[in-house]
């Protein structure tokens, strides 16, 4: 076994609950856990506020280098929100704005968990352990449509399940890091397994890798 820390890299599309896993997986290895999808949310929270036009790339870069305080923020969680983060994502001059401080967060003494799109591929492509959670578009809606109504968001399940698929279809085609299971990350798709299941399977995968 390495004594490397270890760093473990979670990507996966909208609602597969990568999140959910990364949470688990750093609370079961004691590790620090970054949302890096909070990052681009926060920018397109700043540029909201800010009346910036999600078309321009400059101005999108600006609500970038202009985070501080939001990433607590209870509109992050809102569609709207996700919506304008998964259109100035597709930047390169946003993603390289928000680069650096994931790569810091991945390179701590301690290791780390991060979860997004380019985990494995961009911001730590020689993580320990690297998994590509998925579920079907349909179940990720119905998982994103409870949360939304749990949190007094009223919203139509079909208007979900429309959003995550365009979700799907900017994040996995841009040019600039687009969303892609790495090729040596394990793949765990969660449309049938309940969150303690999911992360059961994730702890597994994980141990696999330090074992090989
Ligand atoms: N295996 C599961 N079964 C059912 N519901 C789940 C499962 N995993 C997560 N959830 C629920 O689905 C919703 C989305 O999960 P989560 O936030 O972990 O996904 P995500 O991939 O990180 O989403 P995003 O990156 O788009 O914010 C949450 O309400 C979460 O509680
Ligand atoms: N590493 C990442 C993380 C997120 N994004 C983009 O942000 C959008 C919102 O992310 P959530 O994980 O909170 O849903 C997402 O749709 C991506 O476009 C990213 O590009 N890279």
């Amino acid at each position: 076994m390495s004594d490397r820390p270890l760093v473990i890299a979670v990507d996966g599309p909208a609602a597969s609950g990568k999140g959910t896993i990364a949470k688990g997986l750093a609370q079961h290895f004691g590790l620090p856990h970054l949302d890096t999808g909070k990052l681009y949310r926060a920018a397109a929270l700043a540029l909201l506020r800010h009346d910036g036009d999600p078309e321009s790339e400059f101005s999108a870069v600006r609500a970038a280098q202009d985070i501080a305080g939001l990433l607590d923020d209870p509109e992050l969680k809102s569609e709207m929100v996700g919506g304008i983060a998964s259109r100035i994502s597709a930047y390169p001059a946003v993603r390289a704005a928000l680069l650096e401080r994931q790569r810091e967060f991945a390179a701590q003494p301690s290791g780390a968990v991060l979860d997004g799109r380019d985990i494995g591929t961009v911001i730590a492509p020689d993580a320990t352990a690297k998994l590509f959670v998925t579920a079907s578009s349909e179940e990720r809606a119905r998982r994103r449509h409870a949360e939304l109504s749990a949190s007094g968001l009223p919203v139509h399940l079909a208007d979900v399940l429309i959003d995550i698929r365009a979700r799907d279809e900017r994040d996995s085609h841009r040019s600039a890091a687009p969303l892609v299971q790495a090729g040596d990350a394990l793949l765990l798709d969660t449309t049938s397994l309940d969150p303690a299941a999911a992360l059961a399977e994730a702890i597994r995968l994980v141990e696999s890798r330090l074992r090989s």
